[in-house]
């Protein structure tokens, strides 16, 4: 734009201020009315008449003159222009666009670049450019993508860098701003504090809903079938690694009536929350699972969250840095849909106050554990499991009702269930066929492995089954996690041997 140079000010100023000032000009101009020769000539002291019909003559002949005075004029014009213009686009900017900021630390943040990624994607698929691409300024942020088969592949995202960006949705033009605070930095991540601004015409405004809805029904839909387990960082709640593929409750052999019994009590909790409202009670409920290690208490309730659509909020009551204020702050945050995991309560508590190895004592109180668990009377759902292989360790305080509703021990195999636990690993080993058409896949054999007809398996489960029975009879068992270790290393005859071996006096570990 143009702007006079202070060289051209300089110049023309002393004209201006000495007597070639710009009424001397207008006397000098042909082309408007002069004033009468009659005029009293002034009374102050001054040019002579013929000095100022002199310098008016110099003006009048002087090219350089008249063209300073008409720089001058040009240069007040634009300026007025220039002024004029600014204003004319603030006061246009502020009643004609719209801005939308989108903080870092909210969660719509990785929601919308996860969406501009996935345009910019789409329109490479087409064989279009990317958005992003014309600013030159992307940055790239790596997700995992996992296949049917439990293999994983590193996905490259690119995504708008910091700077500038355009980009066209619904047929009107967006401006993303993606900027960077290097003074502020998020505490609990370590990563600078950034702000993403979106602009737009002000008639389109109702596309700044339906563009974070769309984004969000993509992160969404990228977590679709999945469970997510989140962990807490500071004081908010994060997603662990990649969303894990939904265990299948058939998955978790549990011995008879207890996966039922834990799982119609949850079902008749959910969707209460108005009964609880109206008697004032909290919408809460409570569950312990306890017994030996790798008796499927973990498995469960991951299975159990897969088959109601919920995540996991997994909390180490023995982490570092976690404090009473914190651990309520916590738990008054959970994500919709999340079941709420202390695993290993009894570690972190068996004696009101905890002390690890290396000296360091929990910041948790006991006292704040339990404020925290029973939070303030809201009307929101709040699903909390608890598991410890100590039941006879743990405070009664911890598991009395309302903070603990239902027990439930998951112990070590039981006859049937390892018989149910083999025929999963060993049944089903053949492909069925209807009208030639393959129905159903059955389990994949191993090398060399031959497939087993539903009667050898019946017989070899039943004889698995009196095993572990046997030698519960001389004091003895064995963990569902031994059983699951040897069924995927050995053959179904075999593992009948290994079944004895593998098992341990009760109790011991
Ligand atoms: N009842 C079960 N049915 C099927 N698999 C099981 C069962 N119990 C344990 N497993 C298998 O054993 C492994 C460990 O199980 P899990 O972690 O759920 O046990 P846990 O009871 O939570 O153990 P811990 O008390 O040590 O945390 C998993 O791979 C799981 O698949």
């Amino acid at each position: 734009m143009f702007r006079p140079r202070p060289s051209q000010q300089q110049s023309a100023s002393p004209n201006m201020s000495t007597e070639a000032g710009p009424s001397t000009s207008i006397v000098t101009d042909p082309n408007i009315a002069q004033p009468s020769n009659d005029a009293p000539a002034p009374s102050v002291p001054g040019p002579s008449a013929e000095n100022q019909s002199f310098v008016s003559r110099i003006m009048a002949d002087n090219p350089y003159f008249s063209a300073g005075a008409g720089l001058m004029g040009i240069g007040v014009v634009l300026t007025v222009l220039r002024r004029s213009v600014t204003l004319g686009s603030t006061f246009a900017q502020r009643r004609m666009l719209v801005t939308l900021e989108i903080p870092s630390k909210d969660r719509s943040y990785p929601w919308f670049l996860e969406w501009m990624a996935a345009q910019s994607a789409s329109q490479v698929g087409k064989g279009k450019r990317p958005m992003g691409f014309r600013s030159h300024e992307l940055a790239v942020e790596t997700s995992y993508k996992q296949h049917e088969n439990g293999s994983s592949e590193a996905v490259f995202n690119l995504v708008p860098g910091p700077g500038t960006h355009y980009f066209k949705y619904q047929g009107t033009w967006f401006q993303v701003k993606r900027e960077r605070d290097a003074k502020l930095m998020d505490l609990h991540s370590g990563s600078p504090w950034e702000t993403l601004t979106l602009t737009t015409l002000s008639a389109y405004r109702h596309l700044f809903s339906s563009l974070l809805t769309e984004a969000r029904a993509l992160a969404e839909a990228s977590t679709e079938g999945k469970t997510v387990v989140y962990t807490a960082w500071g004081v908010e709640w994060r997603p662990f690694g990649k969303p894990r593929s939904r265990r299948e409750m058939g998955s978790v052999v549990l011995a008879e009536g207890v996966s039922e019994k834990i799982e119609n009590d949850l079902r008749s909790f959910l969707g209460r929350g108005k009964w609880y409202a109206e008697r004032g009670i909290p919408y809460r409920r409570g569950y312990l699972l306890h017994g030996p290690p790798g008796s499927g208490k973990t498995s469960f309730i991951q299975a159990l969250a897969g088959s109601l659509h919920y995540n996991i909020c997994l909390l180490n009551l023995a982490e570092r840095g976690l404090t009473d204020d914190k651990l309520n702050h916590l738990l008054g945050l959970v994500p919709e849909r999340s079941f709420i995991l202390l695993e290993d309560v009894d570690s972190a508590f068996s004696k009101r106050v905890q002390t690890s190895e290396d000296g360091y004592k929990s910041s948790v109180t006991f006292s704040g554990l339990l404020n925290a668990l029973d939070g303030v009377a809201s009307s929101e759902e709040r699903i909390i499991f608890m598991t410890t292989n100590h039941y006879e360790r743990l405070d009664p305080a911890l598991i009395r009702p309302g903070r603990v509703d239902l027990h439930e021990l998951l112990d070590d195999a039981q006859g049937e269930q390892a018989k149910r636990l083999f025929i999963k690993f060993y049944g089903n080993s053949k492909t069925t066929f209807e009208a030639g058409k393959e129905v159903e896949k059955g389990r994949i054999l191993r090398e060399g492995e031959i497939p087993l007809t539903d009667e050898q398996v019946e017989s070899l489960g039943n004889q698995v089954q009196k095993i572990v029975e046997d030698e519960q009879k001389q004091g003895k068992t064995i963990s569902m996690a031994s059983l699951q270790g040897l069924f995927i290393r050995t053959g179904a005859q075999e593992s009948l041997d290994g079944i004895r071996e593998l098992c341990r006096p009760t109790g011991a570990a």
